[in-house]
């Protein structure tokens, strides 16, 4: 049989037990230090990791009370709490044997022992050991997967008064740990409050894990949701923890809350109701604790009314409701976050400093974003790859998406508009007159009188 390659420690004052219990332990064992004198305890235990430290209970001639064994004990503990320490007794001192292990002995041998008995304690002791290392190495591995998973801060651009009137909600609601449903548009920045809200939460220590509801397969749903055992269906070919479970101690973000199926829906109002999941292929439920943040562009109410959301799993969900407006009823978060994008695009794609033109900040502004946000973004990003040029112009947006609206912060003045679809006209077409004009719908000669008009160059 191949030797477990542990490092054993045995601690007795008699040499002949030193002996016997070395013997004993070598078929089993790679590594055993006898010590007869429990005052190298400290030297040894600075000097080496023992897997397993055998130690005797009395040591001075004649003692018998096992004083000087818990003393010893008490000191292995305190310097290294996780260690694994087996007493050795003599026969009738269970008694003490129990108070070694209320100080923290894992478990204790009589003497004299049944050598099988001492291999098959020491070897019990020995794996009890290597667990523990392994469960520490995971916790460390994991806080560490987190304190990465939580480095990039989330911002939240906005000075609107919707957004200002959001950010009062949201710090009021962060710490409550009530169940938060969001509305909002595509876009809009739904998931990125609900991550601000994590981090403000007594959670943020905890990971936040997102489901998105609306690409979750049906057959996979309790599978992904609530995890599964190895063998309960063709392709569980191991042990699966689902997102519930992932999320313990965390939040759990169900984006595209209102795609859910009426059938799933109800698995999830059970499994939220009860505060418990139980595996695909188990019958043990498993306790949940996550906060539960939702969100959804649909209207759940009136799904309600339409029969497509259940009303008691609307209830449980939107403990507090939030909406994000869109980015179209604040149009004053659109330069703040032109230039936050601008910033972010310039460094990655290493631009230096970049700045707007004032044109392209009221063409920015007089857009509708139907795509929000994330549209906004793009565009961003567009215009800093296609821009040579320092100051980014209205011809290095293309925003084909919806037609330009009037400012909400100045007089509509016709004129304007008309001069500047003009000049994005020619930018667009580097000055090519003629493909500009067919662009715009116009013949040739008037483009030509319109420019002479707005004193446009050519
Ligand atoms: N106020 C904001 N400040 C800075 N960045 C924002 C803001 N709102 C949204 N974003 C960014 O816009 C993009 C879209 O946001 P997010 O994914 O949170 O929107 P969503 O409403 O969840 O979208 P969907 O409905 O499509 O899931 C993300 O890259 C996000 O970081």
């Amino acid at each position: 049989m191949t030797r477990l390659a542990a490092n054993i420690l045995i601690i007795d004052d008699d040499t002949d037990v030193l002996h016997s219990a070395r013997m004993a332990l070598k078929p089993t064992f790679t590594q055993i230090t006898a010590e007869s004198q429990p005052q190298q305890i400290n030297y040894l235990l600075n000097q080496h990791e023992y897997d397993v430290i055998l130690l005797d209970m009395n040591y001075t001639a004649g003692a018998t009370s096992g004083r000087e064994g818990l003393m010893w004990l008490q000191n292995i503990i305190e310097r290294k709490p996780a260690q694994q320490v087996v007493m050795i007794t003599a026969y009738g001192d269970i008694k003490l044997a129990v108070e070694a292990m209320k100080i923290g002995a894992t478990d204790f041998v009589v003497k004299p022992w049944d050598n099988e008995k001492l291999q098959a304690t020491v070897r019990a002791a020995y794996q009890l050991s290597k667990s523990q290392q392994e469960v520490k190495q995971l916790h460390e591995k994991h806080s560490g997967m987190k304190s990465l998973l939580n480095q990039t801060k989330v911002e939240i651009i906005g000075r609107s008064p919707a957004m200002k009137e959001l950010f009062r909600m949201t710090d009021k609601v962060a710490d409550t740990d009530a169940n938060i449903i969001i509305f909002g548009e595509n876009g809009t920045g739904k998931e990125l409050l609900a991550k601000s809200i994590h981090e403000k939460s007594d959670r943020r220590d905890n990971v936040f894990v997102k489901v998105d509801l609306g690409t979750i397969s049906e057959t996979l749903f309790e599978s992904e949701m609530f995890g599964h055992i190895k063998g309960s269906f063709t392709d569980a070919r191991q042990d699966k923890i689902g997102r519930f479970e992932l999320a313990q101690g965390g939040t759990l973000f169900l984006d595209e809350i209102g795609n859910l199926s009426l059938p799933l829906q109800a698995k999830l109002l059970t499994a939220i109701q009860h505060k418990t999941v139980t595996r695909v292929g188990s019958a043990t439920p498993i306790d949940i604790d996550c906060r539960i943040i939702s969100a959804t562009n649909n209207n759940l109410f009136e799904m309600v009314t339409n029969s497509e959301f259940r009303e008691d799993l609307l209830y449980r969900l939107n403990t507090v409701e939030l909406s994000v407006p869109a980015l179209a009823e604040r149009p004053e978060d659109v330069p703040l976050l032109a230039d936050h994008f601008l910033q972010i695009f310039a460094h990655k794609y290493r631009k230096g400093t970049l700045k707007l033109s004032n044109k392209s900040y009221s063409l920015l502004q007089r857009h509708l974003w139907p795509g929000n946000i994330r549209e906004l973004q793009h565009a961003m990003e567009r215009a800093v790859i296609m821009s040579d040029d320092s100051i980014l112009q209205p011809h290095h947006f293309l925003l084909q998406s919806s037609k330009p609206k009037p400012s909400y912060s100045s007089t509509i003045n016709l004129n304007e508009i008309e001069k500047e679809t003009i000049e994005i006209a020619i930018a667009k077409h580097k000055g090519n007159i003629s493909k500009a004009a067919k662009e715009l719908g116009l013949g040739r000669t008037t483009i030509y009188r319109k420019m002479d008009k707005y004193g446009i160059k050519y």
